[in-house]
């Protein structure tokens, strides 16, 4: 039997995503907008802590149980920026046009070998609001940024985003490629076989 799990992001490209990946494994999931949950405010100082807020923060409104996901960028030659802050890099949040610009903007004339960067995605999955224990997961995906965009799949940091393994952008990979490959992806495989073990121990219900 499915239970109700409420995907606590408003990114309509993360949830598009989530749909076709969540779909798949049987799990029904809506997003926090169909009850009108507030923003929780992204405080944290980790990808974890915020995890926890978002799913927190939607399990309290809903009386549901919660995932969540914390994602972003890591540019080495930026020290790891814009990381956390990913969404708000350039000053206003998911300004994906002006976040990419100026990601270009400080990679200015820095060469291919020093343009590595990662994406990467920490899910929390949480039963209701007072879980002591959060289960999290951690995909990471390896890349580096390119010197022009490329691409019209995808949201945020993928028309920059140089995929090695398939010598392009990941917004010029067909959604169903990047749904197996990317940070998301690698997070939510590890959630589902966590889902699976529980449910072979706590026969009928994976929640
Ligand atoms: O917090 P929610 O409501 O989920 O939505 P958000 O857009 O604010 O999401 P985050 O706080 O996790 O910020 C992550 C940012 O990192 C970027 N990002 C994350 N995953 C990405 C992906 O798969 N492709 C491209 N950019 C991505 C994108 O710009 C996001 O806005
Ligand atoms: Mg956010």
């Amino acid at each position: 039997m499915n239970k109700t799990i409420v995907l606590a992001s408003n990114n309509a490209g993360k949830i598009k995503e989530f749909n076709a990946l969540l779909g798949d494994m049987g799990i029904d999931v809506k997003p926090q907008s169909e009850f009108n949950v507030e923003e929780a405010e992204e405080t944290g100082l980790s990808f974890i802590e915020n995890a926890i807020l978002k799913a927190r923060n939607a399990c309290a409104h809903t009386g549901l149980p919660a995932l969540a996901d914390d994602s972003g960028i890591e540019v080495d030659y930026l020290d790891g920026a814009p990381g956390i802050y990913s969404a708000r890099f350039a000053g206003e949040h998911g300004d994906n046009e002006a976040n990419n610009a100026l990601l270009l903007e400080k990679l200015e004339g820095v060469a291919e070998l020093e343009r590595t960067a990662r994406f990467h995605c920490v899910l929390a999955y949480m039963r209701h609001k007072d879980d002591p224990t959060p289960l999290v997961f951690h995909g990471v995906w390896e890349g580096r940024i390119m010197t022009s965009t490329e691409g019209q799949e995808g949201f945020g940091y993928d028309p920059l985003f140089y995929v090695p393994e398939c010598a392009c952008s990941a917004a010029s990979l067909p959604k169903e490629v990047k749904n197996q490959i990317s940070h998301r992806a690698k997070a939510l495989k590890q959630l589902f076989s966590a889902f699976q073990k529980q449910s072979s121990v706590q026969q009928g219900t994976p929640f």
